[in-house]
């Protein structure tokens, strides 16, 4: 079996800084070999002229649209081509693929089309999500565009740009106000579309235990405070449609078929709302945890480590939900119990 291209998804509201940020990281020796595919809304495509790429013809550019919603067969369309288009002699001429969607692109259909279609999983591998915010106008965007409030609930790397001006807004103070939407993401800086590239090579979203990241890492468990204390400024969810994110402690061990009638039942209830879904599961009878790990109602095959990173023998879960009450979901936990 051939090897899986590694594909990254670059998102972020409009002007945030993601083009900005593409045209550096090509330029690293990791990414110099990677095809661009760019999604523009509108029917001139100004990216495509601003990618300052080396090979021209490595940028692949979707019809206008966006990719969220009219043209996601169009994406699968053009992945499932990319590969022998640009291929010469029987060898392709990239290594990897980055997708920028347009600003007001909600990424959770675009994950999904990533995660669900059998033929695109089955060539390439999503690595990660990397969402730009804007630390100038980030936070009132945040506020007032649920579509921005999604990119940055899904991103494994969140990087804050700009941080350059003067009326940016404090490195903690943005960082406060995003934890709430998505504990799990790394929060770093990108400034005049420098970043720490490392940071972007190492993502691996959808193998994160076959990866040489350790575990703990992957799943950085931070138990969240239930309300966190936020001053009104740093609120995101002002306007319904209320992202959250919830995290929970188990400490019995799970039966396992307990644990499949829960999964089941939870994903054929909340699936859609459920935005991310990470936890590391004791279940009775292995010497060492499960780990899951989902978008929306799509999870990648559970994966039994042969020992647990730590002394701690807890259960812990994490959940990204839109609309979904606490109270709703820690009941569904106590179905876990023995
Ligand atoms: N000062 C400063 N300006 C930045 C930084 N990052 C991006 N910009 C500027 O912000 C503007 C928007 O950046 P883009 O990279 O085009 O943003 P985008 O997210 O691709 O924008 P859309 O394509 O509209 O969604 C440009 O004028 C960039 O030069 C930064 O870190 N500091």
């Amino acid at each position: 079996m051939q090897p899986r291209i590694p594909l990254y998804l670059l998102t972020g509201f409009l002007g945030s800084g993601k083009t900005t940020l593409l045209n550096q990281l090509v330029k690293t020796s990791e990414f110099a070999n990677s095809l661009v595919i760019i999604n523009e809304l509108g029917s001139t495509s100004l990216d495509h002229l601003l990618m300052t790429h080396s090979q021209e013809e490595q940028v692949v550019e979707l019809a206008s649209g966006c990719i969220c919603c009219t043209i996601r067969s169009d994406l699968s369309k053009t992945l499932r081509d990319i590969v022998w288009r640009f291929s010469r002699q029987g060898r392709k001429q990239f290594d990897r693929v980055l997708i920028e969607t347009t600003g007001l692109a909600d990424p959770a259909p675009v994950l999904h089309t990533l995660m669900a279609d059998p033929k695109i999983a089955d060539q390439y591998r999503l690595h990660g999500v990397v969402t730009c915010v804007d630390s100038v106008n980030g936070l009132s965007t945040l506020r007032e565009h649920f579509e921005a409030r999604q990119q940055a609930a899904v991103a494994d790397l969140i990087l804050l740009t700009k941080q350059d001006l003067p009326e940016a807004m404090p490195v903690a103070d943005l960082t406060s106000a995003l934890r709430p939407l998505n504990p799990l993401a790394q929060i770093a800086l990108a400034e005049q579309g420098q970043a720490d590239w490392q940071l972007i090579g190492q993502l691996d979203h959808a193998e994160p235990v076959q990866s040489d990241t350790p575990l703990q890492s992957w799943l950085r468990f931070t138990p969240l405070a239930d309300e966190p204390q936020l001053t009104p400024e740093l609120q995101l969810n002002a306007h319904g449609d209320a992202i959250q994110a919830y995290s929970f402690e188990l400490a019995e061990p799970i039966p396992m078929p307990k644990f499949e009638l829960w999964l089941n039942e939870l994903l054929a209830l909340k699936g859609p709302d459920l935005l991310r879904m990470k936890a590391i599961l004791h279940i009775q009878g292995f010497p060492g945890p499960m780990v899951i790990h989902g978008v929306q109602h799509l999870f990648h095959p559970a994966a039994f480590l042969t020992q647990w990173p730590n002394a701690d023998r807890q259960s812990k879960l994490v959940f990204i939900t839109r609309n979904i009450p606490r109270e709703l979901l820690a009941q569904s936990v106590q179905m876990l119990r023995p």
